[in-house]
């Protein structure tokens, strides 16, 4: 796999080092050798307990660079706001929406919709950006691209967690946003003791796609209000989940009114039970 493109973008893509490292957490230590290598020395790692964690990564991208990608992405990815089912009703998803996959990989499957898997070769400024993650992700490896463009404050993704099958258990996923700064939420998935009440069911769906409605409401307020985190998440920033976070954790993206431009999100995922892997050349 070749890791240009013809954008223009300066040769060195990425900052060197950056203290503006809001959020919750803690700012790194450079206690983990591996991660000394990595220059990024304003980003938070929040530890979430029991295998758990989340490394964030306010300016991951130079600034110019991430809006010339956001424009990229703006113009020639081919959006769709497909209709899938939630909780048994048909509507549409509440963003756009486009998925990248290796070829041969297991089909991805949510909410009864299956997305096409386009290739990596149409978009080549993605491998560029993938690039970029796995410098940053020193071992890792994706081969798949979520992507999502929320509008305006309207879209959103609701309380889920991406805990697939084909994913695997513990599942590494490296989130780039780029655009409007919209809010992540973090919250501890309810125990299954919380889960059903004498009102119905508190499950939250696995592709958030469900209504903000007062249903999630309740399992917010279950879940108590400390084990719930927010990231701003920042023009051209980087965010990682891995561990247990999708089987212990829920995030979204909800709805705010304020927010009025578009955000566009990637997430690099690793689709497991192939063999074929998208990992930076020469690594
Ligand atoms: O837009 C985001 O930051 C999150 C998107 C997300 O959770 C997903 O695509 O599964
Ligand atoms: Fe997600």
């Amino acid at each position: 796999m070749t890791t240009t493109s013809n954008l223009k973008l300066k040769p060195l893509l990425l900052l060197s080092s950056d203290q503006n490292g809001a959020g919750p957490g803690k700012t790194e230590t450079g206690s983990d050798p591996n991660l000394a290598l990595v220059p990024w020395k304003g980003r938070v790692l929040l530890d979430l307990g029991d295998g758990s964690e989340v490394m964030y990564i306010p300016r991951f991208l130079a600034y110019e660079d991430a809006w010339t990608y956001f424009d990229y992405l703006n113009k020639h990815i081919p959006w769709t706001r497909p209709t899938i089912r939630v909780f048994g009703r048909s509507c549409p998803q509440p963003r756009d929406v486009c998925y990248i996959a290796e070829e041969g990989l297991p089909s991805l499957v949510y909410s009864g919709f299956q997305p096409y898997a386009h290739s990596w070769e149409e978009f080549p400024p993605l491998k560029d950006i993938l690039a970029a993650v796995l410098k940053a992700l020193p071992g890792s490896s994706f081969n798949s691209i979520l992507l999502n463009r929320y509008k305006g404050g309207s879209d959103y993704v609701s309380w889920h967690s991406d805990d697939e099958k084909v994913y695997g258990p513990t599942p590494e996923i490296a989130s780039v946003s780029f655009g409007c700064e919209r809010e992540f939420l973090l919250k501890r998935k309810p125990s299954k003791g919380f889960r059903a009440t004498s009102k119905g069911l508190l499950m939250a769906s696995s592709s958030g796609d469900e209504p903000p409605s007062k249903r999630s409401k309740k399992v917010t307020d279950l879940s108590t209000d400390q084990q719930q985190h927010v990231f701003t998440l920042k023009h051209g920033s980087l965010l990682v989940m891995r561990g247990y976070t999708q089987r212990d954790w829920l995030h979204s993206v909800p709805k705010r009114t304020k927010a009025e431009s578009i955000r566009i999100n990637l997430t690099f995922r690793l689709l497991v039970s192939s063999s074929s892997r998208c990992e930076q050349k020469g690594k």
